[in-house]
């Protein structure tokens, strides 16, 4: 892996020499610019070695004295930087103290090879807003993990974070209107220094859609909390319409809000940035452009509020199509928020792959390309890596090369290891956006062959076996190595349970790869034990996945989901169908079973998946607010008839009376309507099935118009 500047520089030009790295030097700069971050950093790579006569570094900005020879050279782009090392001196000229402070940042990155190379350096960014909008339902990031973030951001890059975790009360309902506590208060005051370190701008978001009401109390009410907030120090500011239902939802009353608060706030307060707003409508699938919201607010809305959008969907990548749709209905470019790798919605995967599938032609059509991450911060960081590297030069970015740097740069120890860990534990799973992720790449070649010599025709495929083979070592050394490891131990605590279980998979392969040898050469005697030991590491693996990162939504941990586990399954399966077969034994075949089956025409609920544990069965659920059409229905089928307990619904309503209808049909294929009775819960329902078998049973509108209603819960349990 050589050497390369991150993110990859717009031009870098190397003179075939280097220079040792000086142990002293000397800043030649303006004296105005002591105080900037630049020169802070620049403090911190030389600690207490800055003297008078040291090797000279000349700070500079464009139209500064100093640099003036160098005026050609500077990128005329904002936060561009030319940095140039030379036998006698090093020069970092910025077009602005951003660019300074980069233009140092990259010198920091030479400064880790053994020499300094002399290289002419002249770089800027193709967008100007790239970074991180902490927008994720799920526990919030910690303050550490939020320090460590900003400080990730100015290594790479990123110039924007944008604090909107969806559960901080006081971002949204209930307290939005309410100022922070005081510890709370302190802990934001202390990120905004953070970011101003590293040259992030910090905005502060607020959700009030859910409850606002469009009066003059409500609006001298998100004034004041923009005030309070300004007070702590925040100078740039956004308010999300995102996810939310009824009066907050409409564009006129929502431009209005943001145009008095552009006029009356930010232009009042003159060193504001420009306000940032997430719509209602964020994606395309949901927008009605008849409808006229986004058209309403592209009108509307100042010219200088900048609009975000998902993208084609709520998880999509983003294409000059994807584009060319939006930004004629804002009027402006649209200020892109991606939701990758976001997992809020497939709590029990986690997204470690590689970044690809946006389109390298769109630096022109995008006023901004920010990320929304996992609740796992630290491993969000091979994804952001990435994302910093894609936004700063789009036509540059190599998705593969990204990634391997990104692993590098997390883990420098190991690398080898991560990357085994992150190559099998990339895709989200079925989930309800169909959103899904390459897996385990490079072994799939040898998977698919094994898998089909031995299912089709029970042989052994020898070169693939052995790679397979090796591979289930490889996941066990890596998992091993990386939970004892002495580094980056914050990564670790956050992904151990799926370290756990990526070890039990690679034990889990090692076995059933035995027991088709042991079959296809009739070992019969071997293969009892190690089939017996195969369902062992099954039932580890439940107990993992029954025991950590519990939640009420998709609770559990997934490792190896997309190929090592539905392949290693298949092999089980299959060598005990046939040792069965020749041994007229009765093994169970199942590796693991699914009886519940989701069958709907509400197109936000068609892919949910159903997850089973125990004996209970629920509906993975959704973030968003479904649009459930007049007569549109959610069935759940058995395998067989079923005696159930409870069904528990949770719609965000108890207000469904006349609206929706629970059915079962029973064995004899009647259907019977339950009575929905609302639980302790606040939106909570519950229905008893009673005590005849049940083949299936449905929710559907019966309202004679369409219902907007959340899909919190939808779980059951067998009796
Ligand atoms: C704009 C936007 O994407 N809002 C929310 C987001 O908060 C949530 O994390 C996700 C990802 O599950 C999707 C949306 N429901």
């Amino acid at each position: 892996q050589n050497f390369q500047i991150q993110p990859t520089p717009q031009q870098y030009v190397t003179l075939q020499d280097s220079l040792e790295i000086p142990l002293q030097v000397s800043l030649i700069t303006d004296k105005s610019y002591e105080n900037l971050p630049a020169v802070s950093l620049v403090e911190n790579l030389w600690k207490g070695q800055i003297k008078e006569n040291g090797f000279p570094i000349y700070l500079g900005i464009q139209g500064d004295k100093l640099v003036k020879k160098y005026k050609k050279n500077i990128p005329n782009k904002s936060e561009g930087y030319y940095l140039s090392i030379e036998k006698d001196k090093i020069i970092v000229a910025g077009a602005d103290e951003q660019g300074l402070f980069y233009g140092i940042q990259t010198l920091a990155q030479l400064l880790t090879l053994p020499k300094l190379p002399l290289v002419q350096v002249t770089d800027y960014p193709d967008l100007p807003y790239r970074g991180v909008v902490e927008g994720f339902y799920g526990t919030p990031w910690s303050q550490d993990a939020r320090l460590r973030q900003l400080e990730f951001y100015g290594k790479n890059k990123l110039n924007v974070y944008l604090y909107g975790p969806k559960d901080d009360p006081y971002h949204s309902t209930p307290n939005w209107r309410k100022p922070y506590p005081p510890q709370e208060a302190a802990q934001l005051k202390a990120l905004v220094d953070k970011a101003k370190e590293n040259e992030v701008i910090f905005y502060w978001a607020i959700h009030p859609g859910q409850d606002i009401r469009w009066n003059t109390e409500d609006r001298d009410a998100l004034m004041k909390k923009f005030e309070s907030m300004y007070e702590l120090g925040v100078r740039a500011f956004a308010v999300f319409f995102d996810d939310i239902s009824g009066e907050g939802t409409k564009a006129e009353k929502q431009a209005e809000l943001l145009n008095y608060l552009d006029d009356n706030f930010v232009k009042v307060k003159g060193d504001v940035a420009p306000l940032v707003m997430c719509p209602t409508e964020y994606n395309k699938s949901w927008s009605d452009v008849k409808g006229g919201y986004l058209t309403t607010l592209g009108d509307k809305l100042n010219k200088g509020i900048q609009i975000m959008w998902t993208g084609d969907r709520v998880i999509a990548c983003i294409d000059k199509p994807s584009m060319e749709f939006i930004n004629p209905l804002l009027k402006r470019k649209a200020y892109i928020w991606w939701n990758f790798p976001v997992s809020d919605y497939v709590r029990d995967h986690l997204l470690m792959g590689p970044v690809y599938g946006n389109g390298l032609d769109i630096k022109d059509d995008m006023a901004a390309f920010v990320s929304n991450p996992m609740e796992r911060a630290e491993a969000s960081k091979i994804a952001l890596y990435s994302i910093a590297d894609y936004a700063w030069n789009l036509e540059s970015y190599d998705s593969d090369n990204s990634w391997k740097r990104a692993i590098q740069d997390l883990m420098p120890q190991h690398a080898k290891y991560l990357e085994t860990f992150a190559a099998h534990n990339s895709d989200l799973g079925e989930n309800g956006h169909g959103f899904r992720r390459d897996e385990s790449v490079a072994l799939q070649p040898a998977l698919k062959a094994l898998q089909e010599s031995y299912t089709k025709e029970g042989k052994i495929d020898e070169k693939a076996y052995l790679e397979v083979s090796d591979a289930c070592q490889q996941i066990i050394l890596s998992a091993d190595m990386l939970m004892a490891s002495k580094t980056n131990r914050p990564l670790i605590e956050e992904i151990k349970p799926w370290l756990i279980q990526f070890k039990l998979v690679g034990e889990y392969g090692q076995q059933v790869l035995q027991m088709i040898q042991e079959q296809a050469t009739g070992k019969t005697e071997d293969f009892k034990e190690t089939y017996a030991h195969a369902q062992a590491l099954q039932v580890q693996m439940g107990e993992v996945d029954a025991t950590y990162n519990q939640n009420p939504y998709q609770p559990g941990v997934k490792s190896g989901s997309k190929c090592l586990m539905p392949t290693f399954n298949s092999l089980f399966e299959a060598s005990t169908i046939r040792y069965n077969q020749q041994q007229g034994t009765q093994l169970d075949t199942r590796a693991e079973y699914q009886p519940y089956t989701l069958n709907s025409d509400v197109s936000q609920l068609a892919l949910l998946p159903v997850r089973r544990k125990g004996r209970t069965g629920a509906v993975s659920s959704s973030n968003e607010v479904i649009l459930w059409q007049s007569n549109g229905q959610l069935t759940l089928a058995m395998d067989y008839p079923r005696t159930l307990g409870n069904i528990v619904l949770d719609l965000g309503t108890l207000d469904i009376e006349g609206k929706f209808v629970l059915e079962v049909q029973t064995a004899d294929g009647n259907w019977k309507t339950l009575e929905l009775k609302p639980a302790n819960n606040k939106t909570l329902l519950v229905a008893q099935a009673g005590s005849e078998q049940v083949v299936q049973f449905r929710l559907k509108n019966t309202s004679g118009t369409l219902q907007k209603v959340y899909f919190k819960r939808c779980s059951f349990n067998e009796l």
